[in-house]
């Protein structure tokens, strides 16, 4: 091929090194830019949110009923007017012995400083043609102040910060920007990210009538669309390199469209390892600075990390050489390619979360390399509303807390994308002999939806 394999020559570095070598060379965050809130979910706020104003911004009733004065020991109320939610009579005043009717959400009247439930009340028409409110039992007379009312800012305080820089903002934090009138927010870029497979025997799937038939010796290629959908939440937008084989002019053509792109990260699958027709290495020794090319992990030992000067100058683009089996290539995602796109996001904690977790099956050890074991990670079920422990009241001491309990998902060979089925967790399993066994603790990180612990 006109290489040797210099892959050989590689140091087997340690994971967590690894993954401080890559987090190192994500010096900055992307640029800001001012985001709509309806798009803004999932970006990493770059600015404090303060409230411009109280919430509410007038005390407001709760309930649907007739403003009062609390403590009014009035037996039979005169109702001088109504305020509803969106039409408010702003002239109207409740001195003693008066109501207003309120229905929830509305301003309480001048003069009132609490709300009695329709519920508490009889309505009925005097004889001079006027309402009346009679009160049920003593509900107004026993009544404190303010009762059943939203007072000025006690959802939100005026000059509060409701959001913090750094907060990764999620759909209930747009109800707090809308609710305080914010159209828009600063926050932080998302990275442009490109992927591409490598391999003589990996064709597309295709869609619909150009779905291709794969030849004898060809397989479907598994990594980019897995690879692809595992970005798009951390990317502002992810490229489709496709396939380049293992042709050296190809894989060089889709590196320039990466450089000239000006994209952020590049991810390659395949071609990291030890064969002849393995380029990866080779041409990122010669476009730039290769980190790493091996690492002290299974699955995923030829994983390996470069960086290349970008298009512009001083621009680096950090690039993933993940290895070609399909259940390698998305563990070393995750653990590597993952937090590296959350920095350039901007999450202040872009690595994954870790949790001890207990094992449901016993678990065998490597003697060569510390093991990524996945596993579907579940809870006991509870019943809806249940807490405590039902032996308290025996003054039993409640005792274990809830543990999340690790399911292995079977043979952890790495060509076998079933065992990726379900799986949630990857536990940490140190190299070493034997096993260890079920219902051990054990450190676990999160993967896919887990980022919420
Ligand atoms: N002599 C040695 N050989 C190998 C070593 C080693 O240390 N010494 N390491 C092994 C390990 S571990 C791994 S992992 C693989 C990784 O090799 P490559 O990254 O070079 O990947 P390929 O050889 O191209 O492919 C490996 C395997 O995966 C299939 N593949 C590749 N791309 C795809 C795709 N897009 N979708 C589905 N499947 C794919 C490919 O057909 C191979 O079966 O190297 C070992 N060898
Ligand atoms: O790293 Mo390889 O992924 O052990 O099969």
């Amino acid at each position: 091929m006109g290489y040797d394999t210099p892959a050989a020559l590689y140091k087997m570095v340690p994971v967590e090194e690894a993954l401080e070598k890559v987090l190192s060379e994500v010096r900055s965050t992307k640029a800001s830019f001012q985001c709509g809130i309806s798009q803004c979910v999932g970006h990493v706020l770059d600015q404090d949110v303060v409230a411009p104003a109280a919430i509410p911004d007038k005390a407001l009733s709760i309930m649907d009923g007739f403003a009062v004065q609390a403590g009014d020991d009035t037996k039979e109320f005169a109702v001088v007017g109504e305020n509803r939610a969106g039409n408010v009579d702003d002239d109207l005043v409740v001195s003693k012995g008066g109501c207003c009717y309120i229905t929830t959400g509305s301003p309480l009247p001048r003069g009132s400083d609490a709300v009695v439930m329709i519920e508490d009340t009889k309505t009925s028409t005097a004889a001079d043609g006027k309402r009346v409110m009679e009160v049920l039992g003593d509900a107004v007379k026993n009544m404190a102040v303010g009762h059943n009312v939203r007072q000025i800012g006690s959802d939100m305080a005026l000059g509060e910060v409701v959001l913090g820089k750094g907060k990764l903002l999620e759909s209930a934090d747009i109800g707090i920007l809308a609710s305080l009138g914010f159209q828009s927010v600063a926050v932080v870029s998302k990275p442009l990210a490109a992927f591409m497979s490598t391999g003589d025997e990996v064709v597309d799937v295709g869609t619909g009538r150009e779905a291709s038939r794969k030849g004898r010796h060809q397989i479907y290629d598994a990594n980019r669309p897995v690879l692809l959908s595992c970005a798009q939440p951390y990317c502002s937008e992810v490229m489709d390199l496709g396939i380049t084989g293992d042709d050296q002019a190809r894989l060089e053509l889709s590196f320039q469209k990466a450089v000239d792109n000006n994209v952020d990260v590049l991810v390659t699958s395949g071609g990291v390892s030890m064969g002849d027709s393995d380029l990866i290495k080779p041409i990122l020794e010669q476009k730039g600075k290769v980190h790493f090319g091996k690492v002290m992990m299974k699955p995923g030992k030829p994983l390996t990390f470069a960086t290349v000067e970008g298009r512009e100058k001083g621009r680096k683009l950090l690039v993933f050489g993940l290895p070609g089996n399909p259940v390698s290539s998305f563990v070393t995602f995750n653990l590597v390619v993952v937090p590296a796109l959350r920095k350039l996001a901007g999450w202040t904690n872009p690595r994954l979360r870790r949790m001890g977790v207990r094992t449901a099956d016993k678990i065998a050890m490597d003697p060569k390399r510390p093991e990524y074991h996945r596993v579907t990670l579940s809870l006991p079920p509870l019943d809806p509303f249940s807490y405590g422990c039902k032996d308290e009241d025996n003054g039993n001491k409640c005792s274990e807390p809830l543990v999340l309990v690790a399911h292995s998902t079977g043979f952890q060979r790495s060509s076998r994308l079933l065992s990726l089925r379900s799986a949630n967790g990857l536990v940490e399993v140190p190299q070493g002999s034997g096993h260890i066994p079920a219902g051990a603790t054990v450190s676990c990180l999160l993967i896919k939806g887990g980022d919420f612990f």
